[in-house]
């Protein structure tokens, strides 16, 4: 059996006196879709941001392909990487198609990279005509497509989502979630997603993580997870209301 694509042995992250991570054991294993969930605050973020270098973890390991995230290792693993960011990250000041082709533009003639951009923006949903307008002429939903394009442009292996629904209606979520589903499966890319969208989850994940108080508390196929017996996973799962208000250091949850 292959080496796990990511595997976190022990992640720990400290914010002063705040401790985020506090041991996490992740593995992801080729082509498998794995979700993050968990409630706000969590550490979902951070622990993307630790797998990809972004934050350096305080005790603990990331090993890429089984090899330990040296600056090389990293480097090697970013060139297979496509990232759909939360708000889509756009550069404003650039058009829809050189958006998606940021990277290509990097390894091959315009025409090419512009050929690409355009197939890419057919798969996501979006006409020819989208290509030359500016990001900020497009609609929420419009601009999640285009970040979907740019992070499948250069064919890439592993792809992060974070929080791929956030801003979007439920039916441009569900569009969304169904384009991110069918992509993964078509390219047999390993996908990694963070979300407390339950409807992502659903369409999206293989097998789901829940990071609570900085230890992942359950993990394990999707089609378990409503047949799971944990409290907290039943409680994030079913949408209970967290209790905040001042029985909640004493009384009953609610
Ligand atoms: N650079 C930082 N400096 C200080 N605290 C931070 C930093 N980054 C994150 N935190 C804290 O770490 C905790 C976890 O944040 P994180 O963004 O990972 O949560 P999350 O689970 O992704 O939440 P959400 O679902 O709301 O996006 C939060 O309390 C946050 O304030």
């Amino acid at each position: 059996m292959s080496a796990p694509v990511i595997e976190t042995r022990g992640l720990c992250k400290s914010f002063g006196p705040q401790k985020v991570l506090d041991g996490v054991d992740l593995t992801v294993a080729r082509g498998e879709s794995l979700v993050v969930i968990g409630g706000s605050g969590t550490g979902k973020s951070v622990l993307l941001r630790t797998i990809l270098g972004l934050e350096s973890a305080d005790a603990g390991e990331v090993l890429l392909d089984g090899e330990p995230a040296s600056a090389a290792v990293r480097a090697r693993f970013m060139r297979d990487f496509g990232m759909l960011f939360q708000n889509a990250a756009l550069f404003d000041s650039l058009p829809v198609w050189r958006n998606v082709a940021f990277r290509l533009l990097r390894a091959m003639p315009a025409v090419q990279a512009r050929t690409r951009a355009v197939e890419r923006l057919a798969r996501v949903g979006l006409g020819p005509e989208v290509a030359d307008r500016m990001p900020a002429d497009l609609s929420g939903g419009m601009r999640k497509r285009v970040g979907l394009a740019r992070a499948i442009a250069a064919d890439p292996k592993v792809i992060f989502f974070d929080e791929p629904t956030t801003g979007l209606d439920p039916q441009r979520a569900a569009a969304i979630n169904r384009l991110i589903r069918d992509i993964v499966t078509e390219t047999g890319a390993t996908a990694v997603t963070i979300t407390h969208d339950m409807t992502s989850v659903r369409t999206i994940a293989d097998r789901v993580a829940l990071l609570d108080h900085g230890r992942l508390r359950w993990q394990g196929p999707v089609a378990q997870m409503d047949k799971a017996d944990d409290p907290v996973l039943r409680a994030f799962v079913q949408g209970e209301p967290l209790d905040w208000g001042p029985r909640a250091a004493t009384g009953p949850r609610g």
